[in-house]
């Protein structure tokens, strides 16, 4: 069975589905290279206009495959360190596209894959989707990112809770504290996202690779940093053809039709 399924749709979103169901998606070496060659794929596609990520049935992502962990095998901790860090980046590469990515967390989301979802740049949830990062409680620290990205989401208070005492959230109460976009019922979560991503797509996409790029990470450091990137980045959306374009739509109130990033 293929472990991550690739629809590419017409209007320029790509569907990336984690695909093993049976296990909640459960996150194998096989799905971290298919994971990887996907990425390098869409990052060299300048047709890819956002990228959506779901789960296959119930779950959205159950973190790490807790069979390898338990047959962790005699593997000294510098060979551990290498494999982990290779793990993570493979798949917190997603966080590197220019193009927007949407996390459509149809349910529940652990560890690891509540970390993916996060690192995407919108995240929506079911209402019912439970989340957590249980790590310490499996007698692991938390990785992938865990310790940047939740606190960074939901502020130091929730990501605490969560990371020192494993609570779960639902898709609603993240949504109420921050940790995700949005939640909507688990029926028209993945239309919703869908909806979302076209708009998105839609969009100019030079301004919105360039737009992605600044706000990827949680946005510049400073006052003057977000005036020197704009002072630059703005002038180069202000002299392409798309500008030009999107003024002429909005004067002749039809939808934009913009050429490629
Ligand atoms: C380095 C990375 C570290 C991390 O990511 S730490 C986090 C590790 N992940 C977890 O601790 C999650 C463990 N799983 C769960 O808590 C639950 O599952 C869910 C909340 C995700 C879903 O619950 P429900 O829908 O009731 O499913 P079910 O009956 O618990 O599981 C169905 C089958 O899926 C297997 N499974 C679930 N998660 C994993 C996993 N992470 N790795 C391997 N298998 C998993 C189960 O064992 C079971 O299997 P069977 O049908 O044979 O009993």
């Amino acid at each position: 069975m293929n472990e991550l399924l690739v629809d590419r749709r017409d209007d320029g979103v790509v569907v990336l589905t984690l695909n093993r169901p049976d296990r909640r998606n459960a996150m194998t070496e096989g799905m971290t290279e298919s994971w990887r060659r996907a990425i390098a794929d869409l990052a060299a596609d300048r047709d890819v206009r956002c990228v959506v990520v779901t789960g296959a049935g119930n779950a959205f992502c159950s973190g790490g495959d807790l069979s390898w962990l338990a047959e962790r095998g005699a593997e000294s901790v510098p060979a551990l360190r290498d494999r982990m860090l290779g793990f993570y980046r493979t798949w917190l590469a997603i966080a590197e596209l220019e193009v927007p990515t949407v996390a459509a967390v149809n349910g529940a989301a652990v560890g690891a894959g509540l970390c993916l979802a996060l690192a995407c740049d919108l995240v929506y949830a079911a209402e019912e989707a439970r989340l957590l990062a249980p790590f310490t409680s499996l007698g692991l620290h938390p990785g992938m990112a865990a310790t940047y990205l939740l606190p960074r989401a939901a502020g130091v208070w929730v990501a605490r809770e969560m990371l020192l005492t494993g609570r779960t959230l639902t898709g609603a109460e993240a949504a109420s504290v921050g940790l995700v976009t949005r939640a909507f019922p688990r029926e028209s979560l993945l239309g919703e996202v869908l909806e979302i991503a076209s708009r998105t797509a839609a969009n100019a996409p030079v301004a919105t690779r360039l737009t992605k790029v600044a706000l990827a990470g949680g946005g510049h450091a400073d006052l003057d940093a977000a005036l020197r990137w704009e002072s630059l980045a703005q002038p180069v959306t202000m002299a392409s053809d798309d500008m030009l374009e999107g003024l002429a739509a909005q004067r002749e109130r039809r939808a934009p039709r913009f050429g490629n990033a």
